[in-house]
């Protein structure tokens, strides 16, 4: 049991003998029990808690617990709490005081009273203190209190306030609400109503749509056949166009024709005219040299008359001397009558002469003058030949200016129509396709069935179809152009020289040639080699781009050349460029064992990597002739009945071009690979056995892998099995992508082999339909590793 009383000074008992209790023990003379604790104890002794016959007290002292046998100070303090003590305890300590009651002393009382009395004071003190401290305390209560009413006052103020604010509102909110459901209500009814409307309209609505989809069904009919008559308008206006071009490249034709015809005539009155000219020339000329030689004749015969003439005055002179000698001697006469004789006959024999030279003389200046005259007609014909050959000369001219015109008009036309082809071809996003029929070799047969190709030369067909008879049917195919087995390497690289011109301007550009082993392909793509004039498309298209890098260079273009090399040989790529060559590629050439393994990737932006293939910087098309002589060296060739010299793997060849141009700060960054594909072939046919077979097998499967692809992209499958052979693997972009794409399909004419061409015309024509997209130019900034980057 714990009872408190801080407020009240403890009372002290005195007990004169101890009893042996606790509480003495505590307690010893001085008991800090007060009357009512006392009162408290006698009672708890007199009902024991639970039982039990002890309670608990605790003496406190200042706030601290005093151990039960430590002895209580002498000054107890103000506190005072439970002692433990027993009911006999009590009942003792009771006992002790009233026997004390009688035995205090009057002294012991007084000495207690002053005690008491100080204890007194000290607690009127504290009363004091107090008192002081609670009149403090009351004071700040006070004040707490005002402030604390005053704020009530002011919150009541403002609750007031608040309150009739929120009454106004919820007054307000009161009118809204009701305005709201008189709205509601109104509404309501409105929905009600406005649904019903609905419904109606709904049941309205589903009748017109009904009615609109047969309409729109039939305005989509009409749209469509619109579209289709636009675009069947646009196809003839393309074929009007396409038509007319014809037309006036046969009218350019017929004018040439003609032109041609006025030159050979013209040329034939030139060489006629020429003839005459010479001949007048000559006959001119003998004039002139007739003329001179009688001039020199008629000057000598001047020199010989002025030589008779003087000769004559001479002997005028002589006779005279004569005369006067005669007379002299005519004085002697006498004496020299024989001297006068003798000299008359030499005046006589001299006159004679005379007259002789004269004649002479006379007849000399007949012919001057008869030469002169036929100098002077000579000259009037010379000057008539000469108006007449100026005329013709400048009629030629003017039909050379015509014939100049019109093979540049003819230019024009067949360079526009080609760009108009290719804009078509372009926007339909698909691969070209060239055909070329090789002639035929020395060894191969030429009459047995006749011949098997002819090519429509039809105003549209023309140049671009191709008819094949088997068995006496005939298949027609068209492809962008057709090469007949007469044309030359020159004539078919102008035809791609376009296309790789645009590797230049920043496209990829992919050529690839496909066909029948010994149709031709290496002989396009490479040329034959130590035949300059037979050179193929790859060295050609080097020199191109080479003599435009060139040819730029005064615009501000400057190009760095990438060259990389590889061939696919049993599914293995492999290194063409021989420094990377390490002696294990070389063993595994001889016994087929994979050496380095060549990765191909493809990143986000369309550009192929195969992982450590060599890559060399190239500055001339030299350079790259040079590596292309070493590459065809190390590449994989060898003998089958069907050709002394057949690829055993598929070429690749790239370069890549990276372009800058300084004044603009334009960047183009194109691609040129062209790829010579290993021949198909039947394997009976080509009788290879051991190694050839394997390899012929790995040719065909990879061949029939992009049959596969190309299979898939004319459907528009959604899965193209790229990924089944490392050729389509590689050609990816090309064929899926967004380069400019061309396919060269080779065949041979001979005879024996004409369903082997009958398939590759098949396959080309399906190549031909594929759509790969429009093709895209790179301008963007310099990959960070463009070395890598393929197509
Ligand atoms: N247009 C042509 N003019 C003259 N000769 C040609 C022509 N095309 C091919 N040839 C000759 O035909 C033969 C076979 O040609 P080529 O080796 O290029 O065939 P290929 O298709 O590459 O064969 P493979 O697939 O077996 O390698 C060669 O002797 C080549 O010189």
């Amino acid at each position: 049991m714990v009872t408190k009383n801080q407020n009240r000074p403890p009372l002290s008992l005195s007990s004169t003998s101890p009893t042996p209790s606790k509480f003495q023990n505590f307690v010893g003379d001085e008991h800090l029990l007060d009357k009512e604790q006392l009162v408290e104890a006698e009672k708890m002794v007199e009902t024991p808690i639970n039982g039990r016959t002890r309670q608990a007290f605790k003496v406190v002292n200042g706030g601290h617990e005093l151990s039960p046998n430590s002895a209580p100070p002498s000054n107890a303090g103000s506190d005072y709490g439970i002692i433990e003590f027993t009911r006999e305890d009590v009942e003792a300590l009771l006992n002790e005081k009233a026997k004390k009651k009688d035995r205090f002393n009057y002294k012991e009382r007084c000495e207690n009273m002053v005690d008491y009395i100080k204890r007194l004071k000290v607690c009127i003190r504290w009363f004091q203190d107090l008192e002081i401290n609670y009149s403090l305390e009351q004071e700040k209560l006070k004040n707490s209190l005002e402030m604390t009413q005053q704020k009530s006052i002011e919150i009541e103020l403002l609750l007031k306030i608040k309150e009739d604010e929120l009454n106004s509102i919820i007054v307000e909110m009161r009118r809204n609400c009701s305005s709201l459901q008189e709205k509601l209500i109104k509404e309501e009814a409105e929905k009600s109503i406005a649904v019903e409307s609905l419904v109606k309209e709904r049941e309205a609505r589903l009748d017109i749509e009904r009615s609109q989809t047969i309409q729109s069904a039939n305005q989509k009919i009409s749209s469509l056949n619109d579209m289709y008559k636009r675009l069947q308008e646009y196809i003839t206006s393309l074929q009007q166009y396409n038509g007319k071009l014809h037309t006036e490249l046969s009218s350019v034709e017929d004018e040439l024709k003609r032109v041609e015809k006025e030159k050979a005539n013209v040329a034939e009155n030139i060489s006629m005219l020429r003839g005459q000219l010479t001949l007048s020339i000559s006959s001119q000329e003998e004039a002139t040299k007739q003329k001179d030689a009688l001039a020199s004749e008629v000057a000598s015969l001047r020199g010989e008359l002025q030589q008779v003439r003087d000769d004559r005055d001479r002997q005028l002179s002589q006779a005279e001397n004569l005369n006067a000698e005669f007379v002299q001697l005519k004085e002697s006469r006498e004496t020299s009558c024989i001297e006068l004789d003798n000299l008359t006959l030499k005046a006589n024999e001299l006159e004679e002469k005379c007259s002789l030279k004269g004649n002479q003389l006379k007849a000399l200046k007949e012919q001057l003058a008869a030469a002169e005259k036929k100098l002077q007609v000579s000259d009037i014909s010379v000057y008539e030949t000469r108006t007449e050959f100026e005329g013709q000369q400048k009629f030629v001219d003017e039909l050379q200016r015509r014939l100049e015109d019109a093979e540049y008009k003819l230019i024009e036309g067949e360079r526009l129509r080609k760009k108009l082809h290719n804009t078509i071809l372009e926007l339909k996003g698909n691969i070209r396709v060239f055909c070329r029929v090789r002639p035929l070799l020395a060894d191969e047969s030429r009459s047995t069935e006749g011949k098997i190709f002819s090519y429509p030369t039809l105003m549209e067909a023309s140049g671009r179809a191709i008819d094949l008879t088997q068995n006496g049917q005939k298949h027609s195919f068209t492809f962008d152009k057709v090469f007949i087995p007469e044309t030359s390497q020159e004539e078919v690289f102008v035809e791609i020289s376009q296309l790789v011109q645009s590797a230049l301007d920043g496209y990829k550009v992919c050529i690839f040639a496909y066909g029948q082993t010994g149709s031709g392909k290496t002989y396009t793509m490479m040329g034959r080699p130590g035949h300059p004039e037979e050179k193929g498309l790859i060295p050609r298209s080097l020199e191109q781009i080479f003599q435009t890098k060139q040819s730029q260079q005064p615009q501000g273009w400057k190009y760095e050349m990438q060259v990389s090399m590889l061939e696919i040989y049993n599914e293995t790529i492999r290194d063409l460029i021989p420094t990377h060559r390490s002696s294990s590629d070389t063993t595994r050439l001889e016994n087929g064992t994979p050496g380095k393994q060549y990765t191909i990737k493809h990143d986000a932006s369309g550009n192929t990597q195969v992982s450590d293939l060599t890559v060399v910087d190239v500055q001339s098309a030299k350079e790259v002739a040079f590596l292309l002589n070493q590459a065809a060296n190390s590449r994989s060739v060898g003998k089958t009945q069907m050709n002394e010299q057949s690829s055993r793997s598929h070429f690749v060849f790239t370069l890549r071009i990276y372009g800058v141009n300084e004044s603009t700060d334009q960047q183009v960054q194109g691609v040129l690979n062209l790829i010579d594909l290993a021949g198909s072939e039947r394997l009976s046919k080509s009788g290879s056995t051991g190694d050839r077979l394997k390899e012929t097998q790995a040719i065909n499967r990879s061949l029939s892998s992009l049959s596969d692809v190309i299979f898939a992209l004319a459907k528009k499958e959604d899965h193209v099995p790229f990924r089944n052979s490392k050729l389509t693997y590689l050609l990816q972009p090309c064929l899926g992508g967004d380069s400019k794409t061309l396919m060269f399909v080779n065949i041979s004419p001979d005879p024996s082999s004409v369903s082997e061409s009958l398939c590759s015309l098949r396959f080309a024509s399906r190549v031909n339909a594929c759509e790969i997209g429009t093709p895209r130019r790179q301008t963007n900034g310099r990959a960070t590793d463009s070395r890598l980057s393929y197509f």
